[in-house]
């Protein structure tokens, strides 16, 4: 089993009084376009899989700085998920949030950070699960989910089946 880590970065801009600014508040998430490995091509948070000895707070940080650069701190757990693939457990996610952070996103080999409206976060380019989780994740909510893949590896290649969600969980 891997275990791994996804961690989002959010902000507020300020809009002014911009009357095309749609419902967002100006909220927005750092995610990145995955150029490589796992999920590559799609969108997700800066993440990826613990090293031995490691907590998965620490994993969060250091995948962020990796990946984009970014020295994020205070990391809030926001979710714990469980993927499936063909009836074992293939990763245990977990999942922060944060809004304290320092450094500019900068791409990197692996990827290439982009701030999101949360109300524009690319559903249709990312794994089908995110869909599921992500929005609630986003609007602060902590959340225990359980995923089934289906079709061997690569994971990202398998076809999803069903689920289960808790929501408000603590951790
Ligand atoms: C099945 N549904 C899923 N939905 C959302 N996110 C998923 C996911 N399954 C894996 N993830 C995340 O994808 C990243 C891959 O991690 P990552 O270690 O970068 O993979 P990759 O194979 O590229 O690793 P190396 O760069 O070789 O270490 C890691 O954050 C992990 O939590």
């Amino acid at each position: 089993m891997i275990e791994a880590t996804l961690c989002f970065p959010l902000r507020t801009i300020s809009r002014g009084d911009d009357p095309t600014a749609d419902g967002d508040d100006g909220r927005e998430v750092l995610l990145i376009e995955k150029r490589r490995g796992l999920g590559e091509g799609w969108y997700n948070g800066p993440g990826g899989k613990c090293e031995p000895g490691e907590t998965p707070q620490e994993c969060a940080v250091r995948e962020t700085r990796e990946e984009v650069g970014l020295d994020v701190r205070d990391l809030e757990k926001a979710g714990e998920l469980r993927f499936l693939l063909d009836g074992e457990v293939h990763t245990f996610c977990h999942v922060f949030r944060t809004r304290s952070f320092t450094g500019e996103p900068t791409p990197s080999e692996e990827a290439r950070p982009e701030w999101v409206p949360i109300g524009d976060v690319p559903y249709d380019q990312m794994w089908e699960d995110d869909r599921l989780w992500l929005p609630g994740v986003l609007e602060g909510k902590t959340v225990r989910g359980e995923f089934r893949f289906e079709g061997g590896e690569p994971l990202d290649e398998a076809a999803f089946v069903d689920h289960d969600l808790e929501w408000d969980v603590s951790f």
